[in-house]
């Protein structure tokens, strides 16, 4: 069974077609990256497939469960997702440990007993931040780390549990080219061991060549897929990025922002 299934999926946002018609589907612990210039709908793609965007039209189905019109999931399939946005805005205004913040990562949804758990919560926090070399920021406040260490404390706060599904907003944006390599291949061992299925948007074309399986190009609409030596050739580039190419609505903005192609 995929673990995600996307099927005509259509996405107004301002009165702007952000996403047109779009069907695809993740195996099973496959790596999947989504490119494609600025404007081209790609958070507004990822933000209706978690429900946090309401669509227009499409189904979505998380391991075999429909997303309904207004996001919801039962309980047991919500649990085994976790996204990592391209920012935290919450960072600076709690004041949370790394040891705190990764707990509530462990929390199941719905309501839990305070005293439920303890040992076990603790044990899979400190074994989280183990995996992630993050144990020496455990007692830190999240306002006090760096951004690298607070996508590494991201990644705790995913492994903490197990989790089927990783959906990934440009996670790397704002870190330098080592922190990105570090992120990077922590989530592509994590990804490994846990048996993470991923979904993540980049604008780092070398990166998702080295580690991704497949590669959707969205402009609007899918414009091509498949393996990242076919969907990343130099003409499906040309024709993904090319300015000229602005589907939609008169008046929507022209994509920006293309990355150098190879
Ligand atoms: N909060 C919002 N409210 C209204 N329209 C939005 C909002 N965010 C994005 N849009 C519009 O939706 C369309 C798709 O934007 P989206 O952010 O999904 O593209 P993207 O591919 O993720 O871009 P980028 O690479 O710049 O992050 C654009 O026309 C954009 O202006």
């Amino acid at each position: 069974m995929a673990v995600l299934e996307v099927e005509g999926l259509r996405v107004v946002r301002d009165g702007v077609l952000a996403v047109d018609d779009v069907s695809f589907q993740l195996a099973a612990e496959s790596d999947t990256a989504l490119v494609g210039p600025n404007g081209a709908g790609k958070s507004s793609l990822v933000g209706a497939i978690l429900g946090l965007i309401p669509r227009q039209a499409g189904e979505v189905r998380i391991l075999g469960h429909r997303l309904g019109p207004a996001g919801q999931l039962p309980a047991q399939v919500r649990a085994q997702l976790a996204f990592l946005p391209q920012a935290l805005p919450l960072q600076g205004r709690l004041p949370l440990t790394v040891a705190e913040f990764v707990g509530f990562g462990w929390d199941p949804p719905g309501p839990r007993l305070p005293w439920s758990g303890g040992g076990a919560r603790r044990s899979a926090v400190r074994s989280a931040l183990a995996k992630t070399g993050c144990g020496p920021l455990a007692g830190r406040l999240l306002s006090e780390l760096s951004g690298g260490q607070l996508k590494r404390v991201l990644l705790a706060f995913c492994v903490v549990r197990p989790r089927r599904l990783l959906v990934l907003d440009e996670a790397q944006a704002g870190l330098d080219a080592p922190s990105t390599e570090q992120f990077h291949s922590l989530l592509f061992d994590l990804r490994r061991s846990e048996g993470w299925t991923v979904l993540q948007v980049s604008h780092d074309l070398d990166m998702v060549r080295r580690s991704c399986d497949q590669v959707l190009c969205l402009n609007r609409q899918l414009r091509c897929s498949g393996r990242p030596e076919l969907a990343l050739s130099r003409a499906q580039l040309e024709r993904l990025y090319d300015p000229a190419d602005v589907p939609g609505p008169p008046g929507r903005r022209a994509p920006q922002g293309s990355p150098r192609i190879r």
